[in-house]
């Protein structure tokens, strides 16, 4: 089971994080972009170039201390098919590396469509009678918000290729309660959204509890984490808003069960930009995203039992 996988990582690193490669050109230090230019010109190669060089550099201080890697597809597809084959070959470092790649594409369509969003990123594509796999996440963000039609291809996918979803539940964005916090029938519409993925999940609940089928809960909505994490027992829960957006550790403590298991908190800004906070040398980068990865760890841990860990 995909979510298994990424529980045991979580235990092995004992930091129930992921680290966010959403890169900007701004981002990536200048003596990396200066290397970049002068091999390709200032052309979107060697924009991609300089993405995929800052990520390498990221994944191996990284690697050792943070079980998963989250591209966002939107910094990649900036920079257009060269920014893809980034994305790509980022992916296929951090799996080489031996991380769990949680690829944010929040994707969603009507099914004949979806099933082909849910090939290309999770599954086989037949390829004249041969399969191959397009991308190579374990675990893609998906939007439910166009129903089951929209997400019963991607559990067809999940099953045959152990692979996993985190649907968007909670956004942590400042409007997120236009909509997600409206009444229907007595409940929010996020809870009825936490509600579903429950039911996409039951069919397949991995050993430790959790489902295949995650959901997305924001770290800037600690009220919505506590009550959707006795809501919803069987869902792994992917937090982002940690750091940059303003989520603390006791924040997103509440999305974690009485085991400390139960989540997994993103930082993107906070951790690649790291050496710009620090106002280090850009050269030690890398150095200062491991440090900011090993302080966030020991700031969640301090607050979550770590009762899995022990066992
Ligand atoms: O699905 C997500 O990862 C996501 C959902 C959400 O509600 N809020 C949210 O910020 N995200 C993503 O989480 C990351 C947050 O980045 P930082 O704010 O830089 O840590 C970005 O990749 C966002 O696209």
């Amino acid at each position: 089971m995909s979510m298994d996988r990424l529980i045991t990582k979580i235990l092995e690193t004992g930091n129930p994080t992921v680290a966010g490669l959403d890169p900007k050109l701004s981002y990536v230090p200048g003596f990396i972009r200066e290397e970049s230019v002068k091999k390709y010109g200032k052309t979107l190669e060697a924009a991609a170039d300089a993405l995929l060089t800052f990520n390498k550099a990221l994944i191996d201080e990284l690697c050792d201390i943070v079980p998963a890697v989250k591209p966002q597809c939107a910094y990649y597809e900036m920079y257009g098919w060269q920014g893809v084959k980034a994305l790509y070959e980022t992916m296929a470092y951090a799996r080489e590396k031996g991380m769990y790649v949680i690829t944010d594409g929040k994707r969603n369509d009507i099914g004949t469509t979806m099933e082909a969003y849910a090939i290309g990123h999770l599954g086989e594509t037949d390829v004249f009678g041969e399969t191959q796999y397009g991308f190579l996440g374990d675990c893609l963000t998906v939007n439910g918000y166009l129903g089951t039609d929209g997400i019963a291809p991607l559990l067809k996918v999940c099953e045959a290729c152990d692979k996993g979803i985190f649907v968007l539940v909670k956004t942590s964005n400042p409007s997120s309660g236009e909509l997600q916090d409206r009444m229907i029938g007595g409940q929010k519409v996020y809870e009825v959204m936490g509600g579903m993925c429950e039911t996409w999940g039951a069919e397949q609940i991995g050993k430790y509890g959790y489902s295949s089928v995650g959901a997305v809960v924001g770290a800037t909505y600690p009220e919505q984490l506590r009550e959707l994490r006795e809501k919803m027992p069987h869902t792994f829960f992917l937090v982002p808003g940690y750091g940059a957006q303003g989520g603390g550790a006791k924040d997103v403590s509440y999305a974690f069960d009485q085991n400390g298991l139960g989540a997994i908190v993103n930082s993107s800004r906070g951790i690649m930009c790291a050496y710009q906070k620090e106002g280090c040398d850009e050269r030690d980068f890398a150095k200062a995203a491991r440090r900011e990865a090993i302080r966030m760890k020991e700031d969640i841990t301090s607050v979550i039992p770590k009762i899995a860990w022990n066992k």
